[in-house]
């Protein structure tokens, strides 16, 4: 028998992401073949024009899985029974902007869109914020949409973690998909930890096979936290292919499910784990079975690890604290 629609959401979908997103989303790459999916596309009265372009194209493409499109400006319309959020909308930081500034923009745009799921969306919605600064933007969200159990609300250190995978991949001249377990730890920023310490390529561990420490210290590390940069810098557009895709895949291993001995980086709500702060959104490996995350518990952390772990909890303090004064 057929599978009901599934009602996804995406805000900011006429935006660079949103355009490599939907279609990926329409094809059933975010949760399956099989599943049929009505999308909801939320932006601003100025991309009006270019949100109805956007939605002209997904009927034109005649995808079999797309039962409906929605393309709206008003909020609540969009919020409304959506299962799956994927939150890419947001304030950019603009030439001469302070820090504070594109904070206060973002805590004012996710506080109200967060009450809009929190009353609108279908009950047990899952949601996975991009828009940057991505963790704080989900802190927020969970802030203001108190019904939602905080498991929901997730951002996207995906694209970071696929990032990490497709170096070590390179350098060893491998199959990606014999490269596993890295971990992100922290911040979707340039504070993030990419760390090789756990994971493996071809069943045997990357540290022994790379054997040049001071490339996975250093030029490593910086790579892939430097990324997004890099990609702004040839393509003078943010990395829409690659975050489009790690979002499908975020979204698609947590519904369907990590396989068996992988975890993979998403941004949680920490419960204190490995001696992060309670109470950020920060990101961890995970594993996910059911429609649900666990935090990969009791992997042995050296000291380089745990200073870099401090370092991107210390940066996610500050932003959480420069949030809340954005608040009052
Ligand atoms: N977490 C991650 O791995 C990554 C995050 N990003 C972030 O994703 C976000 C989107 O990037 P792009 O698509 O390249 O930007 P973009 O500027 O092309 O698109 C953003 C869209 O959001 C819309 N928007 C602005 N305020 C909104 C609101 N209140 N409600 C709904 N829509 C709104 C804009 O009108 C625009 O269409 C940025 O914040 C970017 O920094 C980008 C790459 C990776
Ligand atoms: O700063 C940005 O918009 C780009 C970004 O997050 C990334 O590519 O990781």
């Amino acid at each position: 028998m057929a599978k009901d629609p599934v009602r996804v959401l995406v805000t900011g979908a006429a935006g660079q992401i949103g355009y490599a997103l939907v279609p990926m989303i329409a094809r059933g790459i975010m949760l399956g073949p099989d599943q049929p999916v009505i999308l909801h596309m939320l932006d601003i009265p100025p991309a009006a024009e270019a949100l109805n372009g956007v939605k002209m194209e997904l009927v034109d493409a005649a995808f079999p899985l797309l039962k409906g499109v929605v393309a709206t400006t008003d909020v609540v319309e969009a919020c409304t029974g959506v299962n799956v959020a994927v939150m890419v909308g947001g304030f950019p930081r603009k030439e001469g902007m302070e820090r504070k500034d594109v904070m206060s923009k973002n805590v004012s745009i996710y506080k109200a869109q967060a009450s809009a799921l929190e009353k609108y969306a279908a009950a047990n919605c899952k949601v996975l914020v991009v828009a940057n600064p991505a963790n704080t933007n989900a802190l927020i969200l969970k802030e203001f949409a108190p019904s939602i159990p905080e498991k929901n609300i997730t951002c996207l250190t995906r694209l970071d973690h696929n990032r990490a995978l497709g170096q070590i991949s390179e350098r060893l001249n491998i199959q990606v998909s014999d490269v596993k377990n890295v971990i992100i730890w922290g911040n979707h920023s340039s504070s993030q930890y990419p760390d090789v310490n756990h994971a493996t390529a071809a069943g045997k561990p990357v540290r022994e096979l790379v054997k040049d420490d001071e490339w996975l210290n250093g030029e490593f590390i910086t790579t892939v936290q430097q990324r997004g940069a890099a990609i702004i810098k040839a393509r003078r557009l943010s990395s829409a292919l690659s975050a489009a895709s790690s979002a499908c895949d975020h979204i698609r291993d947590w519904v369907l499910g990590t396989p068996e001995g992988t975890w993979v980086s998403m941004g949680v709500y920490s419960d204190g784990s490995y001696n992060v702060p309670a109470g950020l959104i920060y990101s961890f490996p995970v594993t996910c079975k059911n429609g649900e995350w666990t935090i990969v518990q009791g992997l042995p952390i050296d000291e380089f690890s745990r200073k870099k772990m401090d370092a991107t909890a210390e940066e996610l303090s500050e932003e959480k604290a420069l949030a809340y004064s954005c608040l009052s």
